[in-house]
């Protein structure tokens, strides 16, 4: 398939605001790829997705500055890309960036300037032409068919939308019902709904209900494949991102459990003196990459804490209610593993349980219902969150230069949410509190490299590219005709950046206003 039918699809989605005008021509595009065979569709799938299905390839923005000029003439296809993708990312070893700046520069000298413009969305994973997952998904089931919850449903198990594109246009409603949980494929993770305190969440619940400490640290999906070669483990975040490499004691000590075949969710931390919890950017500083990872492991050692198994020795457990995939799990990982928990229905235990745990330096609870079955991608009715502080997830929109002490720096952050309803990033505030001096270099640098216009630093507000997400404490909501939300938060200050939370699943404006009460 030519990439410029692609880029022409892209453009077409991205002009309209009309979502059945989205669907149609992403429909019609999936269906011309599914002439060239389900590879192709799912190819296809995930670069209109804004992805590769290679994910990461080691280029970064940086990495596709000064590339040839474009060429006159749009020659290249979609297999092409493709395979130029996996050849970037199988590139290893010393001189390995020489190598991908030669095999980048080739890709780039053979697009047009569209091409060039599309191909740099995909690689920094940029491409904004909305067709977020619900637009996407939507278009698979008219092209290929079939109803739109079994391509959902499907998308939740298989984790990703071009597996299940491909499936779905080449085999139909079955072929989607065929797409099950698989050993050593990530699916997408259950998430919780929140609650403002612990009686609130044992109401929403109901009845007899487990609390359970709430660590913070890095989600982590186990899977245990032993079946042909025995000690498989792959290990995979919340954004399904594949972290197997950065974590060998987990990966060994998995390695070492006498099952067959074994999926599990749990958190992944790093524990100070005491077994307290160390703070959330020690863990995340361990596991963000795999480079001196035999050192690390020394200095840094991560402790597993899991909390459901989805999957043992060949049943799903999926649908089975909680209490039955706890048993499961408690039979199949030594107790130190298990996430400390308690059973209750009574609120004033529970309270206790949770002002023990905050003081014991954790980040709150999670209430789970033990009736209810794994909703997987979902923020599912059976767990609710309860933190002591509310917080916010949001991004990053532009940035102003410091003065005095900060000059040279890039502090004072424009905070955005989402408008649920539009789709929007709408203003919130400011802040330039509660940054370290170790923050403010390392944002310094990362907005240097999300600046829209990364030459230009003659302004004293630098526009970004809306990628980073920041977790952000605050003391109230005021009502405010200063930012075009129509209020603003009061003393809002940063607690921590977040990489683990893609800018898709950031709080809403709706969410704001129903903690200010509007
Ligand atoms: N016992 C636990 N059960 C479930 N999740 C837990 C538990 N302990 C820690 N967590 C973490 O808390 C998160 C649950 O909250 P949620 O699903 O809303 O994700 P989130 O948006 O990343 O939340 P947060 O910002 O509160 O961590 C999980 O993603 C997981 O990383």
């Amino acid at each position: 398939m030519e990439l410029s039918d692609v880029v022409a699809t892209s453009r077409t989605v991205a002009a309209t605001s009309s979502r059945t005008a989205k669907v149609e021509a992403l429909a019609a595009c999936l269906k011309r790829a599914a002439e060239d065979g389900p590879h192709v569709v799912e190819v296809v799938t995930a670069h209109l997705s804004g992805t590769l299905p290679q994910r990461r390839i080691g280029v970064s923005w940086r990495g596709l500055q000064g590339l040839p000029d474009p060429a006159e003439t749009s020659t290249l296809t979609v297999e092409e890309v493709d395979a130029a993708a996996s050849a970037i990312a199988a590139i290893g070893g010393s001189g390995s960036g020489a190598a991908r700046s030669a095999a980048v520069r080739d890709l780039f000298a053979r697009a047009t300037a569209d091409e060039q413009a599309w191909l740099r969305g995909l690689i920094t994973g940029e491409t904004r032409q909305g067709a977020g997952d619900g637009v996407m998904l939507q278009a698979v089931a008219n092209a290929a068919e079939v109803p739109d919850a079994a391509v959902r449903r499907a998308v939740m198990l298989a984790g990703f939308a071009g597996p299940v594109a491909s499936a779905a246009l080449t085999g139909g409603a079955a072929a989607l019902e065929a797409l099950t949980l698989e050993v050593g494929r990530p699916l997408r993770p259950m998430l919780a709904g929140s609650a403002p305190d612990v009686a609130a969440a044992l109401a929403t619940l109901g009845g007899e209900v487990v609390v359970e400490t709430k660590l913070d640290g890095i989600r982590l999906q186990a899977h245990v494949d032993n079946r042909t070669s025995p000690g498989t483990v792959r290990l995979f975040t919340r954004t399904l991102d594949e972290v197997t490499d950065r974590m060998p004691e987990i990966t060994e000590a998995l390695a070492a459990l006498d099952v067959e075949t074994l999926v599990l969710d749990g958190e992944v931390i790093a524990l100070g003196e005491g077994g307290r919890p160390q703070p959330f950017q020690v863990t995340g500083a361990r596991t963000a990459s795999s480079a001196d990872v035999d050192r690390l492991r020394e200095e840094v050692p991560l402790t597993p804490f899991f909390f459901d198994v989805l999957h043992l020795d060949g049943a799903d457990l999926l649908d089975e209610p909680a209490h039955v995939r706890w048993s499961h799990l408690g039979r199949t990982v030594p107790p130190a593993w298990l996430v400390p928990r308690e059973s209750t229905d009574d609120p004033e235990r529970a309270q206790q349980f949770f002002t023990d745990l905050v003081a014991a330096g954790h980040e709150g609870v999670v209430v789970k219902d033990p009736a209810l079955p794994y909703a997987a991608g979902r923020r599912g009715p059976g767990w609710v969150k309860v933190k002591p502080r509310h917080t916010l997830d949001l991004v990053v929109l532009a940035v102003e230069w410091g003065s005095g002490r900060r000059k040279g720096l890039l502090s004072n952050i424009h905070l955005g949410a989402r408008d649920a309803e539009s789709g929007d990033l709408v203003m919130l505030g400011k802040t330039f509190k509660g940054m370290t001096d170790e923050m403010l270099a390392w944002q310094t640098e990362r907005f240097r490299e999300l600046a829209v216009d990364p030459a230009d630093e003659s302004g004293w507000v630098v526009s970004l590219r809306p990628e980073q997400v920041v977790e952000i404490a605050f003391d109230g909501v005021q009502r405010s005709t200063r930012y075009p939300g129509g209020m603003a938060l009061r003393f809002a200050r940063v607690l921590r950046y977040r990489d683990d939370k893609p800018v898709s699943e950031i709080d809403t404006v709706q969410t704001v206003r129903s903690l200010a009460g509007w």
